[in-house]
């Protein structure tokens, strides 16, 4: 088995758990000490990625640019990405990016949503980026349609497409068919990256290198949205014990998890019963708080209703159906 390639996510997942405050003094430490270690990509971007800062998705601390440059002065070897959602990051903000100093950029779109990230991955090859497709909510479509979505991307230029498990929701098998199928018939590198909802991402991690997956996300001390992503250092010494080569120093990596815990988390990272849902439901964390609301105003549990959207593949933007959705389902057990 060929080598594997980690992006370290904690400064970019991890801002949605911080609230979007991570100042330049954190990103210089994180990325310096993850660099040290071996690390070859480290993303820096608001948790939505560029142009992310505002009210709707939560203000940044620092503007996400000056985060870049941040972390470009003390990356050494490693290479700083950057996160693009098209429709919230623009075409200039990834030039300005690019400016900054990144050099890679992953084009984030709903998994069904491919073909908006045609001028944006076109864009970001022009400029001679590493340019990575990025599937968000991977679970919620079949396999079949993962491969058509990734192919577009490849079609576009794209250097990898990554199977996203936004929500945490997917099981080994699901990781295995849909990572599996894309390296069949795809030429260029798979990702995955995943969340710790459902306690798997490690498991979830190894079942994608295990199919052909040869880029893996990791969030040190699992500082990501939810229950966190795969737990960069965890995975590290798993991956060494294996026997397969990440070039990263095990011992660095624990250190920055101490670093992290300490300093920046601003709870302990575990599975609540809030991000337990997010994932066994496979709905968006951003939910949650939408199906609090309707449950205390239609007396349906936000469990119940968390798992009907998801049943229902509600996707991010369609917050209004959920208080359409608790009131048909009180409606429904008034009338049984
Ligand atoms: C915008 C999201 O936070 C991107 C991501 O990390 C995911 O879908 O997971
Ligand atoms: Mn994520």
């Amino acid at each position: 088995m060929g080598k594997i390639l980690l992006t370290e996510v904690a400064l970019r997942d991890g801002s949605h758990v911080v609230g979007h405050q991570f100042t330049k003094e954190q990103v210089r430490y994180v990325v310096e000490q993850a660099s040290k270690a071996g690390v070859p990509y480290i993303e820096v971007t608001h948790g939505d990625g560029l142009g992310g800062s505002s009210l709707q998705y939560g203000l940044s601390k620092e503007y996400d640019i000056d985060l870049v440059k941040a972390a470009v002065e003390v990356a050494g070897d490693s290479i700083i990405s950057v996160l693009l959602l098209p429709g919230i990051g623009t075409i200039e903000d990834l030039k300005e990016a690019y400016q900054a100093g990144a050099r890679m950029v992953r084009v984030a779109t709903h998994v069904t949503e491919a073909d908006v990230s045609k001028q944006h991955i076109e864009t970001a090859k022009s400029m001679g980026m590493e340019t990575i497709g990025f599937l968000m909510m991977s679970h919620s479509a079949p396999p079949e349609v993962v491969l058509e979505q990734a192919k577009l991307m490849e079609s576009y230029g794209a250097d990898a497409v990554y199977v996203t498990d936004s929500a945490g929701a997917m099981l080994l098998g699901d990781v295995q068919a849909r990572i599996s199928l894309l390296k069949e018939h795809l030429s260029v590198d798979i990702g995955f990256h995943a969340h710790n909802n459902l306690s798997l991402a490690v498991a979830n991690s190894l079942a994608a290198i295990e199919a052909g997956a040869n880029r893996i996300d990791g969030s040190v001390c699992c500082l990501g949205a939810g229950a966190g992503n795969t737990q960069t250092e965890v995975l590290v010494g798993v991956l060494d014990r294996m026997g397969i080569d990440t070039n990263i120093d095990l011992y660095r990596m624990l250190d920055l998890a101490d670093y992290v815990r300490a300093n920046i988390l601003p709870a302990p990272q575990d599975i609540t019963s809030g991000s337990f849902i997010m994932g066994y439901a496979g709905v968006y964390s951003s939910f949650l708080r939408h199906a609090v609301i309707a449950s205390e105003k239609f007396g349906v549990d936000s469990r119940d209703i968390l798992i009907e959207l998801g049943k229902r593949n509600v996707v991010g933007g369609q917050e209004d159906t959920i208080i359409e959705t608790a009131q048909q389902m009180a409606e429904k057990k008034v009338s049984v």
